[in-house]
């Protein structure tokens, strides 16, 4: 007879053999790659002039960062620089009025001679040094605030983008650049008072070499440019690397938090997933550190080659002063001018290209980052400025909605009225369309068929911010806040009710005795991570999701799951709440727990992304063939 694995009622269950410990290793993870693409496109093709280009785009960019978080401090950047470059000037020409006095046949004589000159270059220096310092105490006051200022920005952005932006391909890979770009915005603000120093410098020295001799500027772009252009090909190198790692090292980041957190402990253990995981784990480590081992060796030899190059052209510069100088067609006075010249020149170039390699590097992170921003601003400003009241109906006139990348809608267009008052509970199998039938209620998302209005507000064209101040969400996962207890409930209301109110709201989902007994009352911290921190049970979390909700008391209530970890006691306690505060707003809630569904007035029957069926719960269960009745049996048959 066949094996049907149909185990008679008594029978001893069979129970598979645990997997062998010398199990082969699992499968790696799939190759994944970064679907910034249209980045990669624009590196595979840039030339080095256009690479150069970037570099005054960059610095565009960071002036215009640095101005907007700190005026004074930028201000003060600027004119030091241009004040040690001046420095410069000075002493170069006093050095060049007074070697000639120096290299007179009598010491003692030319010193007399010499001093005054000589002094000038002393506190011309002197003062191009104090600049320097006084520059680089303004980058140090800067960088903290443009870091604070880029990741504010960044957070901020996250926050304000329509959750499509979240669905769009590679969007977490463009985020993850995006960041990168937010910290590398720091370096860019030390790479750029570099740069711009340097080039100050440059001009100074040069000023006074070309007068010396036009020829000399010329052999000493030479001896630096091999530098300057191996830096950058370096720097192009090391994005390509970063480029082809990024996709791991996000989905590695992704996975240490799951790997390391408490919350997923449990679960890690009891089911041994630890070799897979660390397997997987290490794996993506290979993966990064192989891809970064490939870029060392051309790294290597391009430096190399430009470094030699670069030695090469200043030796060639040496030996025609020596040859200019023994040939009779410059002084030794100006040689020697010259090669204090040449050298500031030199260390100014050599900082130029040294940075401006540098800065071009960093400047592709920051316009990740510049991108990421255009691409998220963009989407969070597309919908209106209408106001959207608290809503006495809610009308959804063929509202459908397809998610990005999708070709089948998640939800067929509806067509469905709720009233203020009323309670409806949206019931259907997983995956029907409930959470993004509420999303779209809640104007969390625009449809993109038809549309949906509050009152005579199409929310497509409403301010979105507007809208959610009327609405209270406790959604199917609700964020365990690293808060204290007070701001767990009050946060993100827009009213306060002092102490009163949030007891008051615990008292509705039944915490109060919990929250008497926590250490430090309603100020206690809810984070067990963190010292002096504690924490609660799920159901006692859902509980203060539902609680958050109530202290609201929006015009639009929407409870996804609100009771899925909840004891009995608390289930009962939500439901009855629900009821009593029914009269002054439209309530919607999504469950599977079929015998809370009859406390509401109308329960909608979602299949497959359409509205299969709508009534009371009786009317509906009492139907011949109707999905509730099916669903209502299958609940009972236990
Ligand atoms: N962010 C998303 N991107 C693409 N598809 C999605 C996304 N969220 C949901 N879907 C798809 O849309 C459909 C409806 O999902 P939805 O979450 O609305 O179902 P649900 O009825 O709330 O399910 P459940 O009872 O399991 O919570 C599903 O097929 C799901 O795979």
């Amino acid at each position: 007879m066949p094996e049907t694995g149909r185990r008679e009622p008594g029978a001893p269950a069979n129970v598979p053999a645990a997997r062998p410990a010398d199990d082969p290793r699992p499968s790696a993870p799939p190759e994944l790659d970064y679907n910034g693409r249209r980045h990669r496109r624009a590196m595979d093709d840039a030339t080095l002039w256009d690479m150069a280009r970037r570099i005054p785009t960059a610095l565009a960019q960071t002036a215009r960062l640095a101005w907007s978080v700190d005026r004074r401090m930028t201000a003060t950047i600027l004119v030091c620089q241009v004040l040690s470059g001046l420095g410069t000037a000075v002493m170069l020409t006093a050095v060049s009025r007074a070697l000639p006095h120096l290299t007179a046949s009598d010491a003692r004589t030319g010193l007399t001679q010499a001093w005054p000159a000589l002094t000038v270059a002393v506190a011309a220096m002197a003062t191009g040094s104090g600049m320097w310092i006084l520059a680089d105490w303004a980058t140090r006051r800067l960088n903290p605030k443009i870091a604070s200022a880029a990741d504010l920005t960044l957070v901020d952005l996250h926050m304000k983008a329509e959750l499509s932006a979240y669905d769009t391909e590679g969007f977490t890979d463009r985020s993850q650049a995006a960041e990168i770009g937010a910290m590398r915005a720091v370096d860019l603000a030390d790479d750029a008072k570099t740069l711009t120093g340097g080039f100050v410098q440059l001009v100074s020295a040069a000023t006074v070499l070309t007068s010396l001799h036009p020829l000399l500027l010329g052999v000493l772009v030479l001896s630096v440019l091999p530098r300057g252009l191996g830096g950058v090909i370096a720097a192009r190198i090391d994005y390509r690397v970063h480029d082809r790692t990024i996709s791991a090292r996000n989905v590695r980041g992704m996975m240490r938090w799951w790997l390391t957190t408490s919350e997923l402990a449990d679960e890690l253990r009891a089911n041994t997933m630890r070799p897979y995981l660390q397997s997987w784990y290490r794996a993506m480590c290979d993966r990064v550190e192989g891809r970064e081992l490939e870029g060392a060796r051309p790294y290597l030899l391009v430096t190399l080659l430009a470094a030699s190059l670069s030695g090469l052209f200043t030796l060639g510069m040496w030996v025609s002063l020596a040859a200019l100088a023994v040939s009779g067609a410059m002084s030794t006075a100006i040689a020697g001018t010259a090669i204090v010249a040449s050298q500031t020149a030199g260390r100014a170039l050599n900082s130029i290209v040294r940075y401006g390699a540098v800065m071009f590097h960093h400047g592709l992170y920051l316009s990740d980052y510049h991108t990421f921003i255009g691409e998220v601003r963009s989407s969070a400003t597309a919908r209106g400025t209408t106001r959207a009241p608290a809503p006495r109906r809610i009308r959804l006139c063929g509202a459908g909605f397809t998610y990005p990348g999708r070709d089948e809608p998640a939800l067929h267009p509806v067509t469905l009225t709720l009233e203020r008052g009323e309670i409806v509970a949206l019931v259907g199998e997983n995956g029907a369309g409930k959470s993004t039938l509420i999303r779209m209620i809640t104007g969390l998302t625009v449809p993109t068929a038809g549309s949906v209005r509050w009152d005579d507000t199409d929310l497509a064209t409403a301010d979105a911010e507007s809208a959610w101040r009327h609405v209270g969400l406790v959604p199917q996962k609700n964020g365990h806040w690293p808060l204290r207890v007070r701001e767990n409930i009050t946060l993100g209301q827009p009213r306060e009710h002092g102490d009163e109110g949030v007891w008051d709201a615990a008292g509705r989902v039944g915490m109060t005795e919990a929250l008497e007994r926590l250490p430090d009352g309603l100020d206690t911290l809810l984070a067990r991570s963190v010292w002096g921190g504690h924490e609660l049970s799920g159901g006692q979390w859902q509980r203060l999701a539902c609680a958050r909700a109530m202290y609201r008391e929006p015009a639009v209530l929407v409870l996804d799951e609100p009771t899925s970890e909840m004891d009995a006691r608390g289930e009962h306690l939500i439901f009855r709440e629900l009821r009593a505060m029914a009269r002054d707003r439209i309530t919607v809630v999504v469950t599977h727990r079929l015998d809370n569904v009859r406390m509401a007035d109308r329960v909608i029957v979602l299949d497959q992304g359409r509205v299969r069926e709508q009534g009371t719960f009786d009317d509906l269960v009492a139907t011949e063939g109707s999905l509730l009745g099916e669903l209502y049996a299958l609940a009972q048959d236990r």
